[in-house]
């Protein structure tokens, strides 16, 4: 059996999805991507697999919504941008995923959760509730709160390894971050022509971590960086990731049935359920 044949018998599916596949070169709300991804995800669920959606969008949306004239660059600004756009993002969701008879529910997160056990275990309990009653737990970080200090660098929102961490807290057995590029190269194809997309990854080495760069547009956060290191996070704990481009959300429907799409980063454990 080869390494793509194992994510067709996936169950629990957590997909990122990031501001670039989201909305347009001009910043504006994709919406029929939007509605595709709704449709793949809902027809996922009515084969019997499980899905949690880890969505950014809620500063662009809000951007968009308050009608500002640029994506602001101050953190309070951002924040009161995404306490805008988050009820927009959901109320496009419900509409949505409303349309295919599936039930959302809006889960607001700080990565800090994992770090007191009484809180994690209220976490858990949320998402088994949610997904044991069906509905489709669609998460956000809580972006009025979650501001990270690294390096004493502020950075704000990164819901790459949210999205890692929403994995390994629920045992998922596959993450697909879709994202505004093909999978990971060995440099940023944006930058350099010549990348070569790198299909498969045993392990993620120092040398690879050379190879990300940062976001290429105005709207992504993360860049591979948060990538790879939420491909890391997941890995380590025994699930398989897929970064893969959105642009066709139907592409989530073709790596489950094992097509070589994207970049697979497998997972260095067996999980034990
Ligand atoms: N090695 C690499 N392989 C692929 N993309 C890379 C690499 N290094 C940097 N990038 C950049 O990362 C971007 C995707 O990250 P980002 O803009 O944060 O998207 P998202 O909004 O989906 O999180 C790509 O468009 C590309 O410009
Ligand atoms: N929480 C923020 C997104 C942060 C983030 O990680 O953005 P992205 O790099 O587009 O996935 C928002 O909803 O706008």
């Amino acid at each position: 059996m080869g390494y793509r044949d194992q994510l067709h018998s996936c169950k629990r599916i957590v997909v990122k999805v990031g501001t670039s596949t989201l909305t347009y070169d001009n910043g504006e709300i994709h919406l029929g991507r939007i509605e595709k991804l709704t449709r793949v995800l809902s027809d996922l669920m009515n084969s019997g697999k499980e899905v949690v959606l880890v969505t950014s969008g809620a500063v662009q949306v809000g951007v968009k919504k308050l009608k500002l004239a640029n994506r602001p660059t101050l953190i309070r600004d951002k924040q009161a941008a995404a306490a805008v756009g988050q009820s927009e993002l959901m109320h496009i969701y419900s509409k949505f995923f409303g349309e295919y008879s599936h039930i959302v529910g809006q889960v607001l997160l700080t990565k800090d959760v994992i770090e007191d056990e009484h809180v994690r275990n209220n976490v858990v309990n949320t998402f088994e509730k949610l997904i044991e009653d069906r509905v489709i737990p669609i998460v956000n970080e809580n972006d009025t709160v979650a501001i990270d200090e690294i390096e004493n660098i502020v950075r704000f929102g990164d819901n790459d390894n949210l999205s890692a961490i929403v994995s390994v807290l629920i045992q998922a057995d596959l993450l697909v971050i879709l994202s505004d590029i093909d999978g990971f190269f060995d440099s940023d194809p944006t930058k350099n022509e010549n990348s070569m997309l790198i299909k498969v990854i045993e392990k993620i080495t120092p040398e690879l971590e050379e190879f990300a760069g940062g976001s290429g547009t105005s709207v992504g956060t993360g860049g591979m960086v948060t990538k790879l290191t939420a491909a890391k996070r997941a890995t380590v704990e025994g699930i398989n990731v897929v970064l893969a481009n959105g642009k066709d959300p139907a592409i989530l429907r073709d790596l489950i049935n094992g097509k070589e799409l994207g970049t697979l980063f497998l997972s260095q454990k067996q999980k034990v359920r």
